[in-house]
């Protein structure tokens, strides 16, 4: 049975997009993993679709991810604007501000006068078993043996999906394949992670390149700009808005740095072209 699905991109990190809202989607992780494929299937970095909220007395809309590996994940910021455009290209809302769950809680999209999409995308937690990560008690900065001779510091925090963030003097010459893939899946992350490569420019200007977890390194990270200005201002580097440069494009992250308010995200999101597929 063919599926129907939309095919959309913020700052370059891709989706396919699926209305789940009328008819149940049930997609293994192959098959996931055949929709995400660059040369046998439609290819993405993520796959998402929209379906009936648990609970429609909180939320409009159930928001799922996958990622390119199949598999099931609590938070994706870039995905989440697409999904907001999605959701109103798609005509199931026709609000400006959206409620939505996911598997890291609810999260509310507001779509703005100038086309792009702001997000609340919830509070950072910081405790290691929120993340999760194996670490005695909450640092600022930790130190990953990454082998007997090499260690990184990281900091670490959860969006609602874990990440780990390095700072690094260029993300041009940060080993984010070789680095990416050894945090990744390191032993202390027992859910693996996500791996962020900051490059401070300034208070309110940093560069970040994004190793995903499940999918390698993608354009554009939107919980990952989240972490690492997270983790940049709790190490007191950043102000409260910050202009994050991805490989894909910008977006602009605020947090007051209070651990009780959240993190806000806004950037572009857009349809690319439609489809049908047989799985
Ligand atoms: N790879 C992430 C999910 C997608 C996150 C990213 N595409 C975003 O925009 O936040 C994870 O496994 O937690």
């Amino acid at each position: 049975m063919p599926i129907a699905f939309t095919k959309m991109q913020g700052l370059g990190n891709d989706f396919v997009v699926i209305n789940a809202m009328n008819a149940p989607v049930s997609l293994d992780a192959e098959q996931i993993r055949a929709l995400a494929d660059r040369r046998f299937g439609v290819g993405c970095d993520q796959v998402l679709w929209v379906e009936p909220p648990v609970d429609p007395s909180r939320a409009q809309f159930r928001y799922r991810i996958f990622n390119a590996d199949g598999g099931e994940v609590e938070q994706c910021g870039n995905g989440a604007r697409c999904f907001a455009r999605f959701i109103h290209e798609q005509g199931l809302c026709d609000q400006r501000c959206i409620t939505v769950e996911t598997l890291a809680g609810l999260i509310e999209l507001i779509l703005e006068e100038d086309g792009q999409v702001t997000v609340n995308m919830g509070l950072p937690r910081f405790e290691p078993s929120e993340i999760p990560f194996k670490a005695a008690k909450r640092d600022a900065l930790y130190s990953l043996n990454i082998s007997s001779e090499e260690q990184v510091s990281v900091g670490a925090v959860s969006m609602g999906n874990p990440h780990a963030v390095l700072q690094v003097n260029s993300v041009d010459t940060a080993e984010v394949a070789r680095l990416g893939a050894a945090i990744e899946s390191h032993s202390d992350f027992p859910r693996r992670v996500n791996v962020g490569f900051m490059q401070i420019i300034d208070r309110e200007h940093i560069r970040l390149r994004v190793f995903e977890r499940g999918v390698g390194e993608t354009l554009a990270c939107g919980t990952g700009a989240c972490a690492a200005v997270v983790i940049g201002r709790q190490q007191g580097l950043l102000d409260e808005r910050v202009t994050v440069t991805l490989p894909g494009g910008q977006l602009v992250i605020k947090w007051n740095e209070d651990e009780q308010e959240p993190v806000w995200m806004t950037g572009p999101a857009q349809t690319v072209f439609t489809g049908e597929i047989e799985l």
